[in-house]
């Protein structure tokens, strides 16, 4: 397990596939479950096979989050962990819960992962004493809240070199799926041994918002999801842990479309970035590098585009445009046309509506691999989101596309 940038030869990657969760939605919910549309499940799972598929075409072996916390929950401390906290909820009440304790105890590893991602409706569990709560919901009322934005495992932790930061989610829900990944952290055998960088009980930060700029240089979105608090936790873990030398703090407007920074801004080769050309100019960087004992030392902000090239050691960092003209790029920027995923430098990943954006990346030699997406995109998220690279090529060794 191993990450020292966005684009060096992607080895493993976790990524979930979606299933019951999204069943879940409705048009009375989307909205708080933060999906803009309701997805055809059947083929949102075609478009994620297709995306899959594509990796293991390229070599890249995929691990899927629903396996290993099935593998997880065969582990005594890691079921008893997950259950109870699903049962802490406090809108049960003793009696409810004691009929979804019943009904989660009765589940083998597999049928209790399930039941984790995509929660459990008031219709399909009976308590068996009275529940006052039990008789007041609704039928379509959840027990345990689904989780279909299990999807985008971008969000819930990051690889920074050979740790892991299971992330702290800002939205109400998304909170619960990093119970699962720390506990696949903490308790799969195929991650023994590694060192926990942050807990999702720490200040938020998502997975979307950092950048691994090149070895030692990360970058932090600040906005609606990642608060100067997490940033400024996170960089001080990296700094302290020699995981970075330098750590650019990146505020991006507090808005669905610019949610987190790799909505923006994702890396394409090893010295270039596919960005939304109306913040290429604005974005901002404070630049914060290790002070004397504890401290850091915080420079004020300067055009990111500067700040990076400087931290990386590189001249210059090239820009390739989203779209061709403002409204194109406002489109595809919207459909995450920057939201791409590198399987190697100049070798990326990308929805192929993005058509555009996709002709622009080839003219500047990097190679797009196109996915369909239409489903999948009612969540905002796009390849970076979906995928949660485990293992990358150290970048000095990784080769051209
Ligand atoms: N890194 C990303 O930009 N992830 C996309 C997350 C989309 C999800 N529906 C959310 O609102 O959190």
């Amino acid at each position: 397990m191993y990450v020292d940038s966005e684009v060096s030869r992607l080895h493993t990657v976790l990524l979930h596939r979606p299933g019951k969760e999204l069943a879940r939605l409705t048009p009375r919910n989307s909205g708080s479950l933060l999906f803009d549309g309701i997805p055809w499940v059947g083929r949102a799972q075609e478009e994620h096979d297709g995306f899959a598929e594509a990796l293991r075409a390229r070599g890249v072996e995929v691990l899927y989050l629903d396996r290993l916390l099935a593998e997880t929950l065969a582990v005594p401390a890691a079921r008893a962990e997950l259950t109870a906290g699903v049962l802490a909820d406090r809108r049960l009440g003793d009696g409810l819960r004691a009929g979804v304790a019943a009904y989660l105890a009765d589940q083998d590893p597999d049928r209790l992962a399930e039941v984790l991602i995509a929660g459990l409706a008031h219709e399909e569990v009976k308590p068996g004493g009275g529940s006052l709560v039990y008789e007041m919901l609704q039928p379509n009322d959840f027990v345990i809240d689904p989780l279909p934005n299990l999807l985008f495992t971008r969000d819930s932790s990051v690889w920074v070199g050979d740790r892991v930061a299971v992330t702290s989610l800002a939205m109400r829900a998304r909170r619960r799926e990093t119970t699962l990944t720390h506990a696949v952290y903490r308790y799969h055998p195929r991650f023994a041994g590694t060192e926990l960088l942050y807990e999702p009980a720490l200040e938020h930060v998502e997975g979307g918002d950092v950048l691994v700029l090149a070895p030692e240089v990360l970058a932090i979105g600040v906005g609606e999801r990642t608060t100067p608090a997490g940033a400024e936790r996170l960089a001080r873990r990296v700094l302290s842990a020699g995981l970075a030398h330098t750590v650019l703090a990146v505020p991006i407007a507090q808005e669905r479309a610019t949610m987190h920074l790799d909505t923006v801004c994702t890396m394409v080769d090893a010295d270039a970035v596919v960005m939304y050309p109306i913040v290429a100019d604005t974005l901002r960087a404070w630049t914060i590098t290790a002070g004397a004992g504890d401290e850091l030392m915080v420079r004020p902000p300067r055009p990111f585009l500067e700040a990076a090239a400087e931290a990386m050691g590189i001249d210059h960092l090239r820009v390739i445009d989203t779209g061709l003209d403002p409204v194109t790029a406002e489109r595809e920027q919207w459909d995450d046309g920057n939201n791409t995923l590198a399987i190697a430098p100049r070798l990326c990943v990308a929805y192929e509506r993005n058509v555009e954006t996709n002709a622009q990346l080839e003219y500047a030699g990097i190679e797009v691999v196109r996915i369909r997406g239409s489903e999948l995109g009612s969540g905002r998220g796009g390849p970076r989101c979906m995928s949660c690279p485990i293992k990358r090529a150290p970048l000095r060794e990784s080769g051209p596309g």
